[in-house]
């Protein structure tokens, strides 16, 4: 019997970043191309691949969604199965994520259910974002294969194994990345005043930010702006001409998306007159808000609630983002979390997901499916 755990700790050695998951789609690729073929069409697209599994009726189509890419961390774990990629860590759980989704479709493989089912191994979640594209994709060239409604799961750290945690609406943050290159003048570190420090720009250019959420922002509204990244000179003595930071803005409204960015830009021009620079302010990507649809949520919850081998807990909206949000606005769908018991949380190079929610999970999808109506 094939040991989906045995395949998400192959998959957690090979992590690779967004649109780089060249190992990730052959060893998934391989898998696919192991099953009985009789009912399956593989599709590849960049990296990631969409897979129709026909059903005995076909009057629905369902889809499940996994996201594939890895995160650009050195793994501390110190597991056997450790990431081999140096630098690359699957920390966001997309390994179990992985294995859960092979591991339905191997089921609904050997036990077919009415309808069709489209699973998507989809890229590049974590940045700059699979999902648009692929969806794009998906309408253009397999509109044949646009489903009824769509599922994922993402794992929970803080969650015990075991329970499963959705709610209706929005669930997580719509998001944009947030990139700063500050230009200034290099110099040597005795002779200050004939340079211009982005060290000193920068820290303060950070320190600026923090007010946005504390003072810029209404109290009973919410936004998050993290810078997690700030580069700046190459020696100890050795005065720097430019500092780059990048961070992710979170919000739950345009609105307040569009106030703090007003913001953020009125206080880089403010940098620029401080200390005599040039401030880029440059957005990446950006996603929508996962909101999960109410009649989907109530389908779910109600057979959760039943599930004997799951605990159903009413989830709160939090700041996390997914690009799972853009095909929400195509197709009816749901997010939930799955409980995975880690000491360590989402992006921490200590991430240890207990892997017992892996079978778990393939048997309750499965078993979702099968009584899908
Ligand atoms: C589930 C999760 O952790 N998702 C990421 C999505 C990141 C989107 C983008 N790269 C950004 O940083 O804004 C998250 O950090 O929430």
């Amino acid at each position: 019997m094939t040991s989906f755990i045995d395949i998400r700790r192959a998959l957690h050695q090979i992590p690779e970043i967004g649109f780089q998951e060249k190992k990730t789609q052959q060893f998934l690729l391989e898998f696919l191309e192991s099953l009985p073929q009789e009912r399956l069409t593989i599709h590849p697209w960049e990296t990631g691949i969409f897979v129709r599994l026909e059903g005995y009726v076909g009057e629905k189509t369902l889809a499940w969604r996994t996201d594939i890419d890895a995160l650009p961390l050195e793994e501390l774990t110190e597991l056997e199965f450790a990431s081999l990629h140096p630098g690359a860590m699957h920390a966001c759980g997309h390994d179990l994520h992985m294995a859960i989704a092979l591991g339905v479709l191997q089921q609904l493989v050997e036990h077919p259910i009415a309808h069709h089912v489209i699973f998507l191994f989809q890229p590049a979640e974590e940045g700059p974002g699979g999902a648009e594209p692929m969806l794009t994709n998906w309408k253009a060239q397999l509109k044949d294969w646009m489903p009824d409604a769509i599922y994922a799961c993402h794992i929970a750290p803080e969650l015990p194994v075991g329970v499963v945690s959705t709610k209706s609406g929005t669930l997580f943050a719509n998001t944009s990345e947030l990139f700063f290159e500050l230009t200034g003048k290099e110099g040597h570190a005795a002779f200050p005043h004939h340079s211009k420090d982005m060290t000193i720009a920068a820290a303060s250019l950070l320190l600026q930010l923090q007010t946005i959420v504390s003072r810029n922002t209404d109290p009973l509204e919410s936004a998050v702006v993290t810078i997690g990244s700030m580069k700046s000179g190459t020696a100890n003595n050795i005065i720097s001409g430019f500092a780059r930071l990048e961070g992710t803005i979170r919000t739950f409204s345009s609105n307040v998306m569009a106030h703090t960015k007003s913001r953020i830009e009125a206080i880089a021009r403010g940098i620029e007159v401080a200390f005599d620079c040039e401030v880029k302010v440059l957005y990446g990507s950006a996603y929508v808000e996962v909101k999960n649809d109410s009649s989907e949520y109530e389908r779910f919850r109600t057979f959760a609630e039943s599930y004997n081998d799951v605990t159903y807990h009413e989830a709160k909206e939090a700041m996390t983002g997914e690009d799972f949000g853009f095909f929400q606005t195509a197709i009816p769908g749901l997010m939930f979390w799955t409980g995975v018991d880690s000491e360590y949380g989402l992006h921490h190079p200590k991430l240890n997901p207990k892997e017992e929610t892996i079978p778990l999970m393939i048997q309750f999808i499965r078993d979702f499916f099968h009584q899908y109506e």
